[in-house]
C-alpha cells in the first residue's frame, strides 16, 4: 500500500539522523526534500532566518500554527532555553502523528506540546488549557487565508503583549497578500520583510516579521 509523503520523511529521518540530535534531524529532512521529493518544510534558507529571529527573541512561550512534519518545531525548540515551551497546532491528525514521532526522535519532546485541531478553535482555549498569559513568539505557517483572522483572534484573546514577535512564512509564495496588507498598515505593528526563496527551490518567497506594539 502507498505511503504518504510525511511517512517517507519520517523514514528518511529514522534512516539518516541520529536519535536525540535535532541538527541531524533537520539535515536529514532537508537532504531528503532537496534530493528525493519536495515538501513544505520551511527549509534551510528560511530556517536560518527563523533561527536568528528565535535566538534574538529568546522566547519563553512560543506558538506555532501549522506543524506539518515538525521540521520548524524542531528548529525552534532546539534553540529554546530550559523551561521554555513551544505549543504547535496541527489540523491534520495523520500529519500530527508523524510530527509527534519526528519531534520525539529529535529528543526535544519535553519542550514541545503538539495540539491537534484548528487554530480558530484552539487559540481561544490557550489560556485555560495551557495557563498561557501571552506568547513571546508566534510562527505562522498554516493555511495562508487564516493568517489575518488568527492574528485578529490572538489580539482579541489577549495573547499578544508589547513586544510579541510574529513571524509569517510564505508571504510571497503561495502568498498571504491580505496578511501583508493588514499587518503593514496597522500602527499596532512594526513589520520587516526578510527576502528568501521557497524551500528547496529558486522561487522567490520570504518571511514577514512583525512586532506587536501593544
Ligand atoms: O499551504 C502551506 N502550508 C499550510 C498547509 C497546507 C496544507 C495542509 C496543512 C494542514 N495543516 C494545518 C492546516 C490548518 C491549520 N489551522 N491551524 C493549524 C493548522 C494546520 C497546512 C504551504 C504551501 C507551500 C507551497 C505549496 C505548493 C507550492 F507550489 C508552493 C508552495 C509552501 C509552504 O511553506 C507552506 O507552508
Ligand atoms: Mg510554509
Amino acid at each position: 500500500t502507498q505511503t504518504t509523503r510525511p511517512q517517507r520523511i519520517l523514514k528518511a529521518v529514522q534512516k539518516n539522523a541520529t536519535k536525540g540530535d535535532p541538527d541531524s534531524v533537520i539535515s536529514a529532512i532537508d537532504h531528503y526534500c532537496k534530493h528525493s521529493e519536495w515538501a513544505m518544510n520551511v527549509g534551510d534558507e528560511k530556517g536560518s532566518i527563523l533561527d536568528s529571529v528565535v535566538s534574538e527573541v529568546n522566547p519563553s512561550t512560543v506558538l506555532e500554527l501549522g506543524t506539518y512534519c515538525g521540521y520548524s518545531a524542531v528548529r525552534i525548540a532546539r534553540l529554546l532555553s530550559p523551561g521554555s515551551k513551544l505549543i504547535t497546532v496541527e489540523f491534520n491528525p495523520a500529519i500530527a502523528a508523524i510530527a509527534k514521532q519526528i519531534i520525539a526522535y529529535a529528543g526535544i519532546q519535553d519542550k514541545v506540546t503538539l495540539v491537534e485541531g484548528s487554530s480558530g478553535d484552539l487559540i481561544p482555549k490557550m489560556k485555560e488549557c495551557f495557563g498561557i498569559t501571552s506568547f513571546d513568539f508566534i510562527f505562522l505557517d498554516h493555511w495562508k487565508d487564516r493568517y489575518v483572522p488568527d492574528t485578529k483572534l490572538l489580539e482579541e484573546c489577549g495573547l499578544l503583549r508589547k513586544g510579541t514577535v510574529l513571524l509569517a512564512d510564505n508571504v510571497i509564495c503561495p502568498g498571504a497578500p491580505e496578511y501583508l496588507k493588514y499587518i503593514r498598515n496597522n500602527r499596532r505593528y512594526e513589520s520587516r520583510y526578510y527576502p528568501a526563496h521557497l524551500e528547496y527551490t529558486k522561487v522567490e518567497d520570504g518571511l514577514e516579521k512583525s512586532i506587536f506594539l501593544g
